[in-house]
């Protein structure tokens, strides 16, 4: 069988006077090696894309992570200075691509600002600053020149019994990574906790009764995917379903 196409998201960035679709390389090797599936930037274009069109012709989506924020209008709150950078044409773009993947059941694998996009795509709210918050843990990442520092393991997560993410990483704390000021407030219509950390922080959540598979992570298996036993388990699930969606998708 064909290797699954997987869609990755992407953000814009000025780089020498032009606007660049980008996503990180970690997120593109992890689809490539952890998923064994085929990573294909998809151009933050809003409106301009027709996303159905795109969506037809491929297997899964991954929403990747960014240090831009969602816009807070787009849950009702107000933007502010200090809590950008935003991405508007990121925001035009995958919170209805990640809606649409929901409704028309294509796996969709959403970490951390895609995390917070499936959310608010679904009608939640996020917290904002939550470093500042009373009974929240510091969860943005080390300060530090070297990536490695900046996604090592922070602190353990809880797995909620039952969950679609006991079934691939089984239902032991774990720990990971942390490189957020963000989290999930209210839970958008049909997502459910798959885990918490110490501090009530919600870190993964899936979509209760979706019609196809549907798992989002705060924190970034990504980057360690190739050494970290959750990290390869997360990416292995999503390749089994992207690939489990192109034999239905394809009548194979
Ligand atoms: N900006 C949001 C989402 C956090 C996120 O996606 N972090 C990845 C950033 C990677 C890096 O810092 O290099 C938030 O802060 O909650």
């Amino acid at each position: 069988m064909t290797k699954p196409l997987v869609l990755v998201t992407a953000d814009v960035k000025t780089i020498e006077g032009y606007n660049w679709h980008a996503a990180t390389s970690t997120y593109l090797q992890a689809v490539l090696k952890g998923s064994d599936a085929i990573p294909m930037i998809l151009p933050s274009l809003g409106a301009d894309l027709d996303l159905d069109a795109a969506l037809d012709q491929v297997d899964g989506v991954l929403a990747t992570g960014s240090r831009s924020n969602v816009n807070p209008e787009l849950y009702g709150e107000v933007p502010t200075e200090e809590n950008g950078p935003y991405d508007p044409s990121r925001d035009s773009t995958t919170l209805p691509l990640l809606k649409r993947a929901v409704e028309r059941g294509i796996p969709v694998f959403a970490i951390c600002r895609g995390m917070q996009e499936l959310n608010v795509a679904l009608g939640g709210t996020l917290l904002t600053e939550i470093q500042s918050l009373e009974g929240r843990a510091d969860h943005r990442a080390p300060t530090s020149e070297r990536q490695d520092e900046r996604f090592r393991i922070a602190h353990p997560v809880e797995v909620a019994e039952g969950s679609c993410l006991a079934t691939v990483v089984g239902s032991e704390p774990f720990e990971v990574n942390s490189l957020h000021r963000q989290a999930v407030g209210r839970l958008g219509n049909g997502m459910i906790t798959e885990a918490e950390a110490e501090d009530g922080t919600i870190e993964a959540a899936s979509v209760k009764d979706s019609a196809g598979y549907v798992l989002a992570t705060q924190w970034h298996p990504e980057y360690w995917v190739s050494t970290d036993g959750p990290s390869k388990k997360l990416f292995a699930a999503f390749g089994d379903a992207v690939r489990a969606y192109r034999v239905k998708r394809l009548g194979l």
